[in-house]
């Protein structure tokens, strides 16, 4: 296959000299040593700016401005912080085309998904601030004659936050939402691949009238960052988004020191046809989902089990579909998908590949790096793959697709429910019986009934099992960073 040629020049237009500072107490700031960090356009491999490492020192200022941004922030009324949040909302909406252009230089992904991203984000920003007005605690009668009680839900406080590359604008957001509606302030670590999209969602936020101090951004060596503000006293409150065994790793640490985290984790997928649907038409619509960012999504549809009898014509369609994918640059306007973002998610699918073929799969489609610049990957389809094959318990997270055939239902609700993860589940009948019946029992925390839904933000997300706990979103998007105090008057 060979990679559609369009490039976009790597400077980014806008962004002096394309280095990423961090930003503390409501300024930009260089790190205290000086130490930078290459970031790089993954379909170029060409470095397209620097970012500056933290220190020890930097990371302290950081939370002790955080300490006082709780104060200054949470002291603004709700009504308010929601009037802040929606100009922010529109402003990202205003400055999305120029946002779009950094997300794929450094991230990789079309632009017209770039654009999407954004939208989707603002999107969660507005709500946030639209929940922040609705939160509200109760009275409860007292149980004695002249006593009351007050439930008031208040701030968790200052929130360590760990976002992650693959949509580094969308799932930033969903967390600085959710805190800043709630009243919390915060410090973010955004991923090492993507810090200029967080620096321009930052610079919206601040913008749009939230106080400096609330929302502080460090970037630099993911571990000694994660140690320090877990194990900071000041720090009440831990948001990741990212692998399972970070995850794990991450909520062990906080567990340590009995503060609260939200964890969103890996998943595997299953996608269940059944014998009663539109074949070609479903079999092309899933192609176009599966490779949506280049496979490097949680919830992406990863597992697909198809009814026998139509077995043989939906691998056909979806083989030829995919071969069709036009691969490439994400500028590029013709490109549908990307590089992988890094190159570790590049080994990863060689890694995968290999040990299918292993175990028996047939390459249908793709298997291999495509040239030898850029972190591009063919769209894979396997077919004949054993279910001991690394890649049907392990996530993906990039564009490989096992398709199996199946017969008894029964059999493949066990076998889609055998995994670690519990993020999502995709199934597609006209069988009102079935859907009742495997909307409630897959295992997970989503599911498309011939559907493979993206996450909007009136909606909840969260994970089952090793796809983690907690939720992003919906009417529940601030439960995350409130508390609850008791009051007895007497
Ligand atoms: O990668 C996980 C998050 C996917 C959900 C989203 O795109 O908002």
């Amino acid at each position: 296959m060979m990679i559609h040629a369009i490039r976009c020049a790597s400077k980014i237009e806008g962004v002096v000299m394309n280095k990423y500072q961090l930003f503390i107490d409501g300024k930009w700031v260089d790190g205290s040593e000086g130490v930078t960090e290459a970031v790089i356009n993954p379909a170029t491999e060409d470095v397209i700016g620097h970012f500056c490492h933290a220190t020890s020192d930097d990371i302290e200022r950081a939370v002790a401005a955080a300490k006082q941004g709780l104060k200054d922030w949470s002291a603004v009324p709700a009504w308010e912080r929601g009037d802040i949040l929606k100009r922010a909302a529109d402003l990202l909406r205003e400055r999305k085309e120029k946002i779009a252009r950094i997300l794929t230089l450094e991230q990789g992904k079309p632009l017209a998904e770039s654009v999407g991203e954004i939208d989707r984000a603002a999107d969660f920003i507005e709500w946030g601030g639209e929940e922040g007005r609705r939160v509200a605690g109760r009275l409860i009668s007292g149980r004695d004659t002249g006593c009351s009680i007050q439930v008031r839900k208040v701030p968790v406080g200052v929130v360590a936050a760990f976002a992650p590359w693959n949509f580094p604008i969308v799932l930033t957001a969903k967390k600085l939402a959710g805190l800043l509606g709630a009243g919390c302030s915060c410090v973010v670590k955004p991923a090492e691949e993507t810090p200029g999209s967080v620096v321009e969602l930052i610079k919206v936020l601040v913008d749009a009238g939230v106080p400096g101090n609330a929302l502080n951004m460090v970037l630099g060596k993911p571990a000694d960052i994660s140690n320090q503000l877990i194990a900071d006293p000041a720090i009440r409150k831990i948001t990741f988004t990212g692998s399972s065994p970070v995850g794990k790793l991450l909520a062990s640490q906080a567990g340590q020191y009995m503060k609260p985290v939200t964890m969103e984790l890996g998943g595997h997928s299953p996608v269940i046809v059944f014998d009663d649907v539109e074949v070609a038409a479903l079999a092309k619509s899933l192609v176009a989902k599966k490779f949506f960012n280049a496979g490097q999504v949680c919830v992406s549809p990863t597992r697909f089990f198809v009814h026998k009898s139509i077995y043989d014509e939906f691998v056909k369609v979806f083989v030829q579909s995919a071969k069709e994918l036009v691969v490439g640059d994400g500028c590029g306007v013709k490109t549908k998908m990307g590089p992988l973002a890094n190159i570790r998610r590049l080994e990863a699918m060689e890694v995968l590949v290999k040990d299918a073929v292993a175990k028996g799969a047939k390459i249908e489609t793709g298997g291999k790096r495509i040239g030898d610049k850029g972190f591009f990957f063919e769209p894979t389809v396997l077919t004949n793959v054993s279910l001991d094959a690394e890649l049907m318990s392990t996530e993906i997270f990039g564009p490989i697709v096992p398709i199996l055939p199946f017969d008894d239902e029964d059999e493949v609700l066990r076998i889609a429910n055998d995994v670690d993860y519990g993020l999502a589940g995709y199934f597609f009948t006209k069988d009102a019986d079935r859907q009742a019946k495997f909307s409630d029992q897959l295992t997970v925390g989503t599911i498309g009934v011939n559907d493979v839904p993206a996450h909007i933000a009136e909606v909840p997300l969260g994970g089952w099992g090793d796809s983690g706990y907690g939720v992003e979103g919906g009417i529940e998007a601030l439960d995350a960073y409130l508390k609850s105090k008791y009051v007895s008057y007497r």
